[in-house]
């Protein structure tokens, strides 16, 4: 297994100290925070658009997704829920860039202070689409939270400016998922499952992603660390936009501004949170 090297980093033993900022968002739930700002404040905003996605795996004749269309303006929270196998994790791959749709496009669309689409919509690059997958602290490799945040980073030593770009988007990112007091050199499986989760999150930003896609991210976890996690996505709405996958409604409920639910074959539908007693 490749081990990640930590005496090299240009990062070992750095002193992080990282201000907290709070916030907070005192709008209706429905629509995201950045629709209802610019709603207020007459301003453009972006919306990131899926339409008419299809999707059959390469050497088959299953079509997994079907006619798939949603959009999510920026910084609002999206669930889709539905029946274990109907195609919700096979769709955030294909967000993710892990696969290519068979059909259809998905995209950034910017929109003007009317509503009014401003210039044509943009392909979604996959490297502005941070993941975390269901269980994510099985795959640490390190044994330090600033070597497992640091891996695949460079190497040799570059410029000053360049580290301190480094080191000031990490210190955002540990700040927004709230390990700001956590030393660097602690050991991430000696962490609770609610941080370990945070440092998952962590990791995909370091450079702010356009879209940030998790599955299942309360998956496995104890009611407290379940809570815990829940309050840190109510925060992090505030930075980026957000699309999880997830059976756990009862508890995301309270941060979500659009649902869907993907039925057996690949149809997404937009569909309100069903009642939360039957869940
Ligand atoms: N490469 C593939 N080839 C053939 N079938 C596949 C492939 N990938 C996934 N499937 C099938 O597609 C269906 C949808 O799988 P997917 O994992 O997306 O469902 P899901 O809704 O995320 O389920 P769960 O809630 O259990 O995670 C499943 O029946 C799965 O077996």
């Amino acid at each position: 297994m490749v081990h990640c090297v930590s005496s090299s980093t240009p990062f070992s033993g750095m002193a992080i100290r990282i201000p907290v900022t709070k916030s907070v968002n005192p709008f209706s739930k429905r629509l995201g925070s950045a629709h209802r700002r610019c709603f207020r404040t007459s301003c453009s905003y972006s919306c990131f658009e899926v339409k008419d996605v299809h999707y059959r795996p390469p050497g088959t004749q299953l079509n997994l997704l079907r006619g798939v269309s949603f959009s999510l303006p920026e910084k609002s929270f999206g669930l889709i829920f539905g029946q274990s196998g109907s195609g919700k994790t096979t769709l955030l791959q294909l967000l993710a860039g892990l696969n290519e749709p068979t059909a259809g496009s998905i995209c950034i669309q910017r929109y003007n202070s009317s509503g009014d689409p401003d210039g044509p919509s943009k392909p979604l690059a996959s490297v502005k689409v941070g993941i975390v997958f269901q269980f994510p602290e099985r795959y640490f490799i390190a044994d330090s939270v600033l070597d497992e945040i640091t891996f695949g980073w460079p190497r040799q030593r570059g410029s000053v400016q360049l580290n301190e770009q480094l080191a000031l988007k990490l210190e955002r990112a540990f700040n927004w998922v709230g390990l700001d007091r956590f030393s660097l050199g602690k050991d991430p499986q000696s962490l609770s499952g609610g941080y370990k989760r945070r440092l998952a999150l962590a990791n995909q930003l370091i450079e702010v992603p356009d879209l940030l896609v998790l599955d299942e991210p309360l998956a496995g976890l104890d009611w407290k660390a379940r809570a815990d996690v829940v309050k840190l996505l109510k925060h992090l709405k505030r930075e980026v936009t957000i699309l999880v996958v997830s059976h756990d409604l009862r508890e995301l409920a309270p941060l979500v501004d659009r649902s869907w639910r993907m039925e057996m074959g690949g149809h997404l539908r937009e569909e309100s949170l069903p009642t939360l007693t039957l869940l």
